[in-house]
């Protein structure tokens, strides 16, 4: 990566690593990235590591309940600080070249409307070993003060689209699918539905597979009308943002089971696709063009499905230089380096906080801490 030079003053950059693990479980991702909390002066090394089946079968054990065991919290904490070192090695970087981790953690629970929300990782840990500043528990004082603590994403799209023509939507197709529409400085968003992660969960459960390669299963299959509808008629569908959901609020086992493999899997592809028609009229105008980021982005026979739903262009994000495969890990680097500088990190139209809010925990690093990487 260049390296811009550091402006002094309060508000130099910083250089910022941010760590995410989504709710498909698939694996980690992290990313380095130079900013002041407000623009973003350079993207610098990425990596990724899939988890273990073993390991990620340890994380759904423990999804939908509001702890884990402190041994996989201790492990889920030494997997990440392991991978930022490696990342660090990977590129020639030492410790105290990194200004700051943010650290997203695993979300496991998340009831907003019971102002809980539990992503598990240890941030204190993170810091001793790393030996680098941390911030964590990015979610708590918004759901705290009643928002919805998500999706937190949202600032960071702004802060990259800040050059672009609005109104334009990014949507993130992820475990779950969240859309941010931006129109200069309205910026608005909430969760659009399932993405990614029923799909997945079908797919685990039927042949094996961690999910449908370039969605190839599901184009060979049918939706079931039927049951598309059955599925769309859900209240979350009606209700006004900010909203936001748990990974596995959808319970459509009962409704699916009777399908085959590839009618399963069409029908789910058609469900994800259907949540962004009825994502529409919930936003304030109707996007120019579609920025597609996240994993579904690389399944053709998702995409196709939502350019036919939204009529305008659809691209995945890299048609404007960002990166689909790091835009949440960088987003909570962005968001650390906010919450270090008390920025809001949510905003009443993201996630329904009362007003701007800052958030996250700081988890300083022990001195003399710095791990050698
Ligand atoms: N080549 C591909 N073909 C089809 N689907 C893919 C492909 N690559 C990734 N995906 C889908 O994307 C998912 C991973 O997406 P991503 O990494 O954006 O999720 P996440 O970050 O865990 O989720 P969230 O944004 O909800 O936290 C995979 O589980 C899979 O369903
Ligand atoms: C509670 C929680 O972890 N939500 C995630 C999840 O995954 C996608 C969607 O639901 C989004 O709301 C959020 O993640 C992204 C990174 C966000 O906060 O912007």
């Amino acid at each position: 990566m260049t390296l811009i030079k550091q402006k002094q003053g309060s508000n130099k950059p910083l250089r910022a690593l941010g760590l995410m693990s989504g709710t498909s479980l698939d694996g980690v991702d992290a990313a380095i990235i130079e900013t002041d909390g407000v623009e973003i002066f350079s993207h610098g090394p990425v990596r990724s590591v899939p988890y273990e089946p073993e390991f990620r079968a340890r994380l759904r054990e423990v999804l939908g309940k509001r702890g884990a065991p402190g041994n996989l919290i201790a492990d889920f904490t030494r997997l990440q600080a392991d991978f930022v070192l490696a990342l660090l090695a990977a590129n020639n970087l030492s410790t105290d070249e990194i200004d700051l981790i943010g650290f997203h953690g695993q979300t496991i629970f998340h009831d907003p409307k019971n102002r809980v929300t539990v992503q598990i990782g240890d941030g204190e840990m993170m810091a001793e070993l790393t030996g680098i500043d941390t911030v964590a528990e990015f979610r708590h004082d918004d759901v705290a003060a009643g928002g919805e603590g998500a999706p937190l994403a949202p600032l960071y799209h702004q802060a990259l689209a800040r050059d672009l023509d609005g109104p334009l939507a990014v949507l993130n197709l992820g475990g779950v699918g969240n859309v941010t529409y931006i129109d200069g400085e309205t910026v608005l968003a909430f969760d659009t539905g399932p993405a990614n992660a029923l799909m997945d969960d079908w797919i685990l459960r039927h042949n094996g597979a961690p999910f449908d390669e370039g969605g190839r299963i599901a184009a060979s299959g049918k939706a079931d009308e039927a049951v598309l509808a059955k599925l769309l008629d859900h209240p979350y569908f009606d209700l006004k943002p900010p909203k936001s959901l748990d990974r596995d609020q959808f319970d459509v086992a009962k409704a699916i089971s009777w399908l085959g493999l590839e009618n399963g899997a069409a029908t789910l592809l058609h469900f994800t696709s259907e949540t962004i028609r009825r994502a529409l009229p919930h936003l304030p105008g109707k996007p120019a063009r579609w920025l597609l980021t996240g994993g579904g982005r690389k399944n053709p026979a998702l995409v196709e499905a939502i350019k036919a739903v939204v009529n305008v262009p659809v691209e995945p994000v890299e048609a404007v230089g960002w990166r689909g495969d790091d835009l949440e890990a960088e987003a909570f680097a962005f968001l650390a380096v906010r919450s270090r500088r008390g920025f809001p990190l949510s905003l009443p139209t993201t996630t329904g906080v009362p007003e701007p809010m800052t958030g996250g925990h700081f988890y300083p690093a022990p001195s003399g801490a710095r791990a050698t990487a």
